[in-house]
């Protein structure tokens, strides 16, 4: 079933939660709704499930217009944060009981029981109770009882927030093989930038009560069209500097000063007019090395080290200007001083409008990439 939001705005009282939210989520899609905490995902997925009413704006599941139908007559199953599996029945009643609405035979309800369990390798825990069941196996029992409704449409309200970092990886990837089985249409809310970009094949980014991009986990990473998306998709975080550039000289001037004290110039990709910017560069585009090798290489201070073993992620500073360096090897624990090499490469340099944050693309990304920008 595919989904479509046009125009939903929500308001409660006087206060706006959600501004002109239009969307088309595609049948058998794994579509994640991520944003910062009260951007309004769970009030989206609340519309879409008819527990509140949208302000103004419509839904469609495929072309029917659902906006004013009861939730029972959407056909859709949910799974929340808190499991809501009641106490008192066992993991196979609690399933079976998701199914009461849909007046099946004793016999397909035992088939649809026992079929869910299995896929979410519960088979075992049937007549166990929920306090029983550690927090991953509850986890479970919520997702077989949305999966055994056999629903079209199943929605998911961070479903995963209360597990442990390891438990959480797993459960990850279990949701993604179950969905990749079943191909249910999945909409699924969180505030975890790594979990939206590792499960969902396409995102919606909210913030400000507003969408501020759809896009693959690439066209995202990639193309951020704003300097939110840019710092709030990916860790260690896309570092921004305000720069200037002159497109006659063809050099961006960085808040920082080269080693004679002047302030640090690096080329200047072709397209960008001259002006004020700010300009992000991903940590692991930033190259780091103890001995200068280019005019362009611009010296930093090292504030701090984290080892990751095979990585580190490197804090270093010019100018009260500290920012990460996110390099493939180990580096010295002890570095006191290097030199930072910025990319070249136009991919690798984002600009942003410093009013508005709006990606500003420059002459080679508007031949190459038209992908991903809408
Ligand atoms: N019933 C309500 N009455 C008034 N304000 C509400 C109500 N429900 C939600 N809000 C407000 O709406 C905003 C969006 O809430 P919502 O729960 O959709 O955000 P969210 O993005 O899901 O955040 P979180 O990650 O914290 O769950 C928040 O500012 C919240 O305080």
């Amino acid at each position: 079933m595919a989904i479509q939001l046009t125009h939903l705005t929500k308001h409660f009282g006087d206060t706006p939660v959600l501004d002109d939210i239009t969307a088309t989520i595609n049948e058998g899609e794994f579509y994640v709704l991520v944003g910062p905490s009260g951007s309004g995902k769970s009030t989206i997925l609340r519309i879409i499930a008819g527990l509140i009413p949208a302000t103004s704006g419509d839904i469609y599941f495929d072309d029917k217009k659902v906006t004013d139908a009861a939730p029972k007559d959407r056909h859709l199953a949910m799974v929340f944060q808190n499991y809501a599996l009641l106490p008192f029945m066992s993991v196979a009643e609690n399933i079976r009981f998701g199914l009461h609405n849909l007046h099946l035979s004793t016999a397909d309800e035992d088939a649809r029981v026992a079929d869910a369990l299995q896929m979410v390798h519960l088979s075992d825990l049937a007549d166990r109770k929920p306090k029983e069941l550690s927090g991953g196996q509850q986890q479970r029992v919520a997702v077989a009882r949305a999966i055994a409704t056999q629903a079209n449409l199943v929605l998911m309200d961070e479903p995963l927030s209360n597990l442990d970092a390891q438990l959480r990886t797993e459960m990850r990837e279990e949701l993604v093989e179950l969905h990749k089985a079943l191909k249910m249409t999945l909409i699924y809310v969180t505030h975890d930038q790594t979990e939206a970009m590792t499960m969902g094949e396409r995102i919606m980014v909210l913030n400000d009560h507003r969408i501020q991009q759809v896009g693959t986990p690439l066209e995202l990473y990639n193309h951020p069209q704003n300097a939110f998306v840019a710092t709030f998709i990916g860790s260690p975080k896309m570092n921004m500097f305000t720069v200037t550039v002159d497109a006659a000289a063809k050099t961006i001037t960085l808040p920082m000063v080269d080693e004679d004290g002047r302030p640090a110039l690096i080329p200047l990709p072709a397209g960008i007019p001259s002006g004020t910017y700010q300009l992000g560069v991903r940590p692991e585009k930033v190259r780091l090395s103890l001995a200068s090798a280019s005019e362009y290489d611009v010296p930093v201070t090292v504030v701090n080290v984290a080892s990751l073993g095979r990585a580190s992620n490197v804090a270093v500073k010019n100018s009260d200007v500290e920012f990460i360096a996110d390099i493939a090897e180990q580096f010295p624990e002890d570095a006191a001083k290097a030199f930072v090499t910025f990319p070249t490469a136009a991919a690798d340099l984002h600009f942003f409008a410093p009013d508005t944050g709006l990606a500003v693309t420059s002459a080679a990304e508007k031949a190459g990439v038209t992908d991903g920008i809408a």
